[in-house]
């Protein structure tokens, strides 16, 4: 069966790419289109037997389950496009997650799912959300989380909490990444230690910091309380975290539900949905 991509920019292309690298796609199964074809020419060139089409419509003609990997406002144009292609065994999936289920179920006769991937499934890791439609059978899920799950975890999570989560698992990499760079800066300017050095050491850091918390058998508490010997200098740092960081993750994540809510607005305005309740 052929697995279609609508949309080859940043995500779309790690999707294709990780895909291919994990052995579950062969570049023959793959048939990607792009609004600039050019980037869907570029996965082709590098991948021999990748289809690069025209147009959305030869995407969903010819394959059965198709990846939307566009921005939130240009769903209602793609969905338009390929609705008098697909059929009732077709599988639409959007990675993104202000495009509810409703709004997809509600203009496709098809099955529809949500998986919002992560960067880090680019290196075949991290979580990839699974939200999935009414229309989608148990065996429909495993087939696609055994696909998804080639390149990271699948995580079954209800479309209520899709923004939370999403916040931790795709957002929370340039999140992450922030705090990295700013451990860096500071170590620079405190301490003049070489940038370079500094990102080498922050980014390990991370790597065990991760295992440790997976694969270690730590809980993030228990992890702070392991290394944190009491009146020591990691308590001394961590004090002032507590005292300087306090609020900042619930202001972070009421950012973003405020800049979701916005999106959601936006795309019920398009699909004529009314007021969004998720
Ligand atoms: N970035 C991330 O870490 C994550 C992103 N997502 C979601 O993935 C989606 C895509 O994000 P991202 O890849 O970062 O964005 P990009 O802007 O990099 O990619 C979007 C792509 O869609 C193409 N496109 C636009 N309109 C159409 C159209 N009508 N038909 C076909 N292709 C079209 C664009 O083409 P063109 O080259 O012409 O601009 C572009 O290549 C977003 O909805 C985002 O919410 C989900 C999880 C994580
Ligand atoms: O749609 C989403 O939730 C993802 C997370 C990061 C960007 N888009």
């Amino acid at each position: 069966m052929k697995i279609g991509f609508i949309g080859t920019g940043s995500m779309g292309t790690v999707l294709i790419e990780s895909f291919i690298r994990s052995g579950a796609l062969q570049p023959s199964s793959v048939i990607a289109s792009n609004r600039s074809k050019h980037k869907a020419d570029l996965l082709a060139a590098k991948y021999p037997g990748l289809l690069a089409v025209d147009s959305n419509r030869q995407v969903a003609a010819t394959c059965g389950t198709i990846f939307i990997c566009v921005r939130p406002l240009v769903f209602k144009q793609v969905v338009d496009e390929i609705k008098p292609y697909v059929t009732p065994d077709t599988t639409v999936i959007s990675i993104t997650s202000p495009v509810l289920l409703r709004h997809l179920e509600s203009s496709l006769p098809c099955k529809v799912a949500k998986v919002i991937p992560s960067i880090t499934n680019g290196v075949l890791s991290g979580a990839a959300l699974c939200i999935y439609g009414e229309r989608m059978s148990e065996e429909d899920r495993g087939s696609l989380e055994w696909l998804v799950g080639m390149i990271g975890k699948p995580v079954r999570v209800s479309e209520q909490h899709t923004r939370v989560t999403s916040d931790i698992s795709s957002c929370g990499p340039a999140f992450l990444a922030y705090f990295v760079q700013k451990l860096v800066d500071a170590a620079v300017h405190v301490a003049g230690l070489p940038q370079e050095e500094a990102t080498r050491l922050a980014s390990e850091m991370v790597l065990g910091t991760g295992k440790l918390l997976t694969a270690g058998g730590y809980t993030p508490e228990s992890l702070r309380q392991r290394v944190a010997v009491p009146g020591g200098i990691i308590e001394a740092g961590l004090e002032l975290m507590e005292r300087e960081l306090d609020t900042t993750f619930i202001r972070l994540l009421e950012a973003t539900h405020a800049k979701y809510d916005e999106d959601v607005e936006k795309v019920d305005q398009q699909f004529g949905s009314g007021t969004h309740t998720q």
